[in-house]
């Protein structure tokens, strides 16, 4: 589903360079539910957004459901990534004044599709994200839970294959924490998504089917 062959990312802040990912390769099949674990500063973000195509790498290669990456135009990348990955931060990154619906629509709206023709999926995925009593509301009107619930529906209305998230349950108590790793247990499981979380929790790893660890920026299993 996505392979990294021989990965490296170099930051140049000035004269100094930090060498963040050296020669990482790693390969991530369908169906699995991959946590990235490692010490703050390891590269795990790094490593996530190179795999989702948001930041691009210094030198090495990423595919991803058998593209590459490196050899795409811009606007055929960006359309990759919004039909085939779905992203979720650990902050959420709701539109503030729109309601859960149009927040959760988004994706189409920018893929300028129409909206009616995705009711059905909409009310599905409101079922499965345990929100459909909420769509007028606000993000300011939903807990942390919530609106994280909100982000996981927004990521996979376009069904994606692939859900990349970063730190999904770092800002949220162990109660809502525990909600959103099921929900991913049962994404993955069920929608039979390949998921990759990174966490710095061993409890949130163990929802995974494989633990990679980041360390100097490279890999361990
Ligand atoms: N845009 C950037 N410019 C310069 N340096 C960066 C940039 N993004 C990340 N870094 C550096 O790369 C290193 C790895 O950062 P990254 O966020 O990938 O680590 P992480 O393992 O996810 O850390 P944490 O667990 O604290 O979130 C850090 O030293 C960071 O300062």
């Amino acid at each position: 589903m996505i392979q990294a062959l021989d990965l490296c990312k170099t930051y140049k802040l000035g004269e100094v360079s930090i060498a963040v990912l050296k020669d990482v390769n790693i390969a991530i099949n369908q169906g699995e539910f991959v946590s990235l674990m490692g010490p703050s500063g390891s590269g795990k973000s790094t490593l996530l957004y190179l795999l989702g195509g948001l930041d691009k790498p210094t030198s090495g290669s990423i595919t991803v459901k058998g593209r590459e990456l490196s050899v795409m135009k811009d606007k055929e990348e960006s359309e990759m990534r919004r039909r085939e990955i779905g992203f979720v931060f650990q902050f959420y990154n709701l539109v503030p004044n729109l309601n859960l619906e149009e927040n959760i629509m988004l994706p189409i709206l920018l893929d300028g599709k129409n909206l009616k023709k995705y009711k059905s999926r909409l009310d599905e995925i409101l079922e499965l994200v345990g929100l459909a009593d909420r769509r007028k509301h606000t993000p300011r009107e939903l807990s942390g839970g919530q609106q994280q619930r909100v982000a996981i529906a927004r990521a996979l209305v376009n069904e994606p294959d692939i859900i990349l998230a970063d730190e999904p349950t770092g800002n949220l108590d162990s109660k809502a924490g525990t909600e959103i790793l099921e929900l991913f247990k049962k994404i993955n499981k069920e929608k039979n998504k390949t998921i990759v979380q990174v966490t710095h929790s061993h409890e949130a790893a163990q929802y995974g089917t494989r633990l990679i660890n980041v360390k100097d920026g490279r890999v361990w299993e």
